[in-house]
């Protein structure tokens, strides 16, 4: 087992903080919008299949957007997501989860939550249609197992995006159950990008698992070798949240 040693800083205070971090009061029950389905829309549509975030800040982005997220989300599908993902992590991402409950409630496609969610209550936080896990944070002392946390999530409604970075991950997220796996491009060792690990990692995910290309992912061209690679889908933030958003949209949806 890898220690949290080996964790970048900015990842340690973001685990810290997502360790005390409360749960809600009351099992919540969710009538999803279907993740799949919302790909299988964009492709007959000929759009490529993406999930644009609304991501106001990071530890590796420059100051912080502050439009109001729910008009960004607009702009997001005039321009052609498939699908949306709203940080609530509120110490280093600039979100919460009435963003989310806002955006969700202003739009019909599904919506991912992203967060560092570490055990069961922390589901009960916020209706969304999908949630995402992470593999490498889940093996830690003091949160909950993967492949428990995923039967949680699923009981309760939600579809869950198990999200890995090795080939080891691969192994474990599929052994817990996953079904919708993401590949990280970004390592939260050093918090560096590299599209390479999609094309590296891709190959041990078997077919009939919808998989999705995360992080790094900023021009036409990226979008091209991830699909290449085997995306069904691709997760992108900053090269959308990073000028003009519909624009920015338009232009990794239509290739
Ligand atoms: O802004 P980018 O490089 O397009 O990346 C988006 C998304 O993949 C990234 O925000 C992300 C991937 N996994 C995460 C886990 C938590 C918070 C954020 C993330």
């Amino acid at each position: 087992m890898e220690t949290s040693g080996e964790i970048a800083p900015a990842v340690e205070s973001i685990l810290s903080a997502a360790r005390d971090r409360g749960g809600g009061d009351e099992r919540l029950s969710v009538d999803g919008r279907s993740l799949t389905a919302a790909f299988d829309r964009a492709e007959d549509e000929g759009r490529v299949p993406v999930i644009a975030e609304v991501k106001p800040t990071s530890p590796t982005t420059d100051g912080e957007r502050t439009d109001d997220p729910v008009e960004l989300a607009g702009e997001m599908i005039r321009g052609g997501a498939a699908a949306l993902s709203v940080l609530t992590e509120p110490e280093h991402f600039g979100g919460s989860p009435a963003t989310l409950e806002r955006v969700r409630a202003a739009v019909d496609v599904p919506v991912l939550r992203k967060d560092f969610l570490l055990y069961e209550a922390q589901l009960d936080v916020v209706e969304a249609d999908v949630v995402l896990l992470i593999a490498r944070f889940l093996r830690e002392d003091g949160t909950d197992d993967l492949g428990e946390l995923i039967a949680a999530a699923r009981d309760r409604g939600f579809q869950v995006l198990v999200e890995t970075h090795t080939e080891a991950e691969v192994e474990t997220a599929l052994a817990a159950g996953a079904e919708v796996i993401g590949i990280n491009n970004r390592d939260l060792t050093e918090l560096a990008v590299d599209l390479s690990t999609f094309e590296t990692v891709a190959p041990s995910v078997p077919e009939g698992i919808t998989l999705i290309a995360e992080s790094g992912i900023a021009t036409p061209g990226d979008v091209t070798r991830m699909r290449t690679a085997g995306a069904d889908a691709c997760l992108i933030g900053s090269a959308i949240m990073d000028g003009d958003v519909r624009q920015n949209t338009e232009r990794l949806t239509n290739l």
